[in-house]
């Protein structure tokens, strides 16, 4: 099932432990190649472009990109009522998070008469990928609209691939979940093409160009967010998901056992990792999830994904190895079945959401717990974060200086430019106290 990497006496201080632990074949530099050719495709050939590659990868020629109101309204007419009541109830718990996540803008009066203000300005127009290749995931249109519309974000285009039992839309719940959210315009067009379409724009399609593109995706979604970032900002690389659990002996290898698969059945490419001091904790996990597995729905998905490459049981010596090991790969997400999980988390520097305890699996932070699913993979969370209301605003700083404030400080911009051989700089200061 889990192969298991033996850490146990190797000085953890000195080893590189990004390159120890267990990564895919498949990087998002291999699928740039391919993401690469397919925006180009887009670039040069337009809506044709997209039909084709929803054709090649999805079985289905959209009958018409842009989604028809209709539709979207038929979705939410027919939505079962009680994910009706699941997804209002995310969007209730998202949607208070998110608030929380909005700077207040700030004044720093430098001056009588001199303020620089700090405020927080939305992109006006914004693109967001809801993934539907192998599963569909009506829970990351809440997890990308909740956010944008909480930042202020006038103008929203969702993307999400072509569903060939569903005639070419995407899956009814994803366009119910928009419906509920009041967003009419959505696009029948998947992966890495559909990234470069909101990207660029499709001229002969209507559709324009975003700002900025947010949303999870498979490794071809991902590596196309990166091959785009510089024409349009992005939130962060949130591909394949991954799972790492640190555990100890008080750990119950059951609840680790489920929560390693719940995230594996997501993707043969999805990683699953445990980190423990205990060998008997380990062995259990195993057995626990060879019988879970065995008898789960997406079986051959999760025990290809949990047999790859990318998953691993990793025995380490101590706590202290176990928080090492867990920062320098960086998961997505962190569960921390430890005796004491908050002392735990005093350790942890990098992560994408961290759950702590037996009552907070990954799955509450998937659909419920308010928190956002969209998270930083392939190491990302070392220097990126979830997906959330600051994402879709930027800092903007508005200065305001009177004659008199301008004028306590005028000498020192002369001096300063001088000093930067720019006179220029100084004269336009000073020709304002001319006369
Ligand atoms: N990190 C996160 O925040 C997060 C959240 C939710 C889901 N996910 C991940 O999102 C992914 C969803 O993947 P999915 O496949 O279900 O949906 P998807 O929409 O991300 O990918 C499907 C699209 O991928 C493209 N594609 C498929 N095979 C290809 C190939 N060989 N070459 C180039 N392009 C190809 C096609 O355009 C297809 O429409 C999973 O890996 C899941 O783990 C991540
Ligand atoms: N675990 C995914 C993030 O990697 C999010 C998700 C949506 N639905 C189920 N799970
Ligand atoms: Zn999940």
């Amino acid at each position: 099932m889990m192969r298991t990497i033996d850490l146990r006496g190797i000085d953890l201080i000195t080893a590189d432990l990004r390159t120890l632990a267990p990564r895919p074949v498949v990087d998002i530099e291999v699928a740039s190649r391919a993401a690469g050719e397919l925006i180009a495709a887009v670039r040069e050939h337009g809506s044709e472009a997209l039909h084709d590659q929803s054709e090649r990868f999805d079985g289905v020629r959209p009958a018409s990109l842009r989604v028809p109101a209709e539709a979207i309204r038929a979705a939410v007419d027919a939505l079962d009522p009680k994910v009706r009541a699941a997804l209002e109830e995310t969007i209730v718990r998202v949607r208070a998070a998110s608030a929380a996540q909005v700077p207040a803008p700030q004044t720093t009066t430098l001056a009588d008469g001199g303020v620089v203000v700090q405020r927080w300005q939305p992109v006006t127009r914004a693109g967001l990928y809801v993934p539907g290749g192998k599963a569909v995931y009506p829970s990351s249109v809440v997890m990308n609209v909740v956010p944008a519309q909480v930042a202020g974000v006038p103008s929203l285009a969702l993307a999400s691939p072509a569903q060939k039992e569903f005639g070419g839309l995407p899956h009814p719940t994803i366009l119910a979940a928009a419906g509920l959210l009041g967003v009419d315009e959505v696009w029948a067009m998947g992966g890495a093409g559909a990234i470069g379409a909101l990207a660029h724009g499709v001229p002969d399609a209507g559709l324009a160009p975003v700002q900025l593109i947010t949303g999870p995706g498979n490794i071809y979604v991902a590596a196309a967010k990166r091959l785009v970032r510089g024409t349009v900002g992005i939130d962060a690389e949130a591909g394949t998901t991954e799972i790492l659990i640190i555990a100890d002996g008080t750990a119950s290898p059951k609840l680790v056992a489920a929560d390693l698969l719940s995230q594996a059945e997501h993707d043969e490419a999805a990683a699953s990792v445990l980190v423990t001091d205990s060998s008997a904790l380990a062995d259990a996990t195993t057995e626990a999830l060879e019988k879970l597995v065995a008898s789960t729905a997406n079986s051959e998905r999760a025990a290809t994904a949990l047999a790859g490459p990318q998953s691993a049981i990793m025995l380490v010596d101590d706590e202290v190895a176990a928080a090492a090991v867990s920062n320098a790969y960086a998961p997505e997400h962190l569960e921390l079945h430890t005796a004491d999980p908050r002392a735990t988390l005093a350790r942890i520097t990098d992560a994408g959401a961290i759950f702590l305890g037996n009552y907070s699996p990954v799955s509450l932070g998937d659909y419920m717990a308010g928190s956002n699913h969209v998270l930083p993979t392939g190491g990302a969370a070392r220097f990126s974060s979830a997906l959330g209301a600051y994402s879709f605003l930027r800092p903007q700083q508005v200065i305001e200086y009177d004659r008199s404030a301008l004028a306590s400080v005028r000498d020192r911009i002369i001096d300063l430019a001088g000093a930067e051989a720019l006179p220029a700089h100084g004269e336009a200061v000073a020709v304002r106290f001319d006369g």
